[in-house]
């Protein structure tokens, strides 16, 4: 338990990835250390290369790590885990099933009978805005549609911790803010820990109670709470003094971490 009472879900120690690219090696992250609280919701702000999905692989269990350890729960992070759900920057939709057979997926996979699994997916379809879509291939979507099936189905799994790779940066404004405005609502009446990679500083200060900036390697530049009100308003915010200074000191920390 911390001081404030919350536990502990994630803690990474002395984590570090090296990828090895002909004979040389590529140190992706470096010495990176982080504990998340549960029922947190954590931004992770930094500039493209910086190590922030390598991060989330390593936290999810997809890739080894070449130093340091992952531990979920106090137990050591060796493979994926059903508790944690992704939501990685690459399409993973499966091209053979239609959207409302992908967003069935994990729940089939969980053993979940088939009329409350359609039941489940006609909801979680509705509330990425495909009503309509079901039928359709990936194919025959938009690339955000697809990320939108994408989130559909991460939320099909029921997972505890939601990792989310830069999930909405392909999406058009209006979209991006209803879905930013659904996760947040299902993250206040799921009492879920989320850890969010963004580029965007707005989006890190709209959604997060912590953000933590990296920089090159995953230094972490800064590591601080967002103590903004909620709900947050984007239009209301951008006027928000506070707001304002604490865009400020993202957008300087982002310049330190380049450094
Ligand atoms: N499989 C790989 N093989 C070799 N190098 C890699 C591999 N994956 C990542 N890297 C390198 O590691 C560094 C960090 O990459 P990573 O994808 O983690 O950055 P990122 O912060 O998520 O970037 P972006 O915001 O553009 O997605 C980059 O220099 C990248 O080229």
């Amino acid at each position: 338990m911390s001081d404030t009472g919350t536990s502990t879900v994630i803690k990474m120690g002395g984590l570090g990835k090296q990828f090895v690219k002909d004979d040389l090696g590529i140190v992706a992250l470096r010495d990176f250390d982080l504990e998340i609280a549960e029922g947190s919701f954590v931004t992770v702000l930094g500039r493209s290369g910086c190590g922030k999905s390598t991060m989330l692989n390593l936290l999810a269990g997809l890739t080894p790590p070449t130093w340091g350890s992952v531990a979920y729960r106090g137990e050591p992070v060796d493979g994926p885990r059903t508790e944690m759900g992704y939501l990685t920057q690459s399409d993973t939709l499966m091209p053979w099933r239609d959207v409302r057979r992908n967003v069935e997926l994990p729940m089939e996979i969980g053993g979940m009978p088939a009329a409350r699994r359609r039941e489940r997916a006609a909801e979680l379809i509705g509330k990425v805005g495909l009503d309509g879509f079901e039928k359709h291939y990936p194919r025959e979507l938009s690339g955000g549609m697809r990320r939108r099936v994408s989130l559909a189905r991460m939320l099909a799994g029921d997972p505890e911790t939601l990792l989310m790779d830069e999930p909405f940066g392909a999406l058009d404004a209006q979209l991006r803010g209803d879905l930013q405005a659904e996760l947040l609502r299902l993250w206040t009446e799921s009492g879920q820990t989320v850890v969010f990679v963004t580029h965007d500083i707005e989006e890190a200060l709209l959604l997060g109670d912590r953000v933590v900036v990296l920089g090159r390697v995953g230094r972490i530049v800064l590591d601080r709470a967002i103590e903004l009100p909620r709900p947050r308003d984007a239009d209301e915010l951008r006027v928000d003094p506070h707001f304002v200074a604490l865009h400020r000191e993202l957008t300087e920390a982002l310049r330190e971490g380049a450094r």
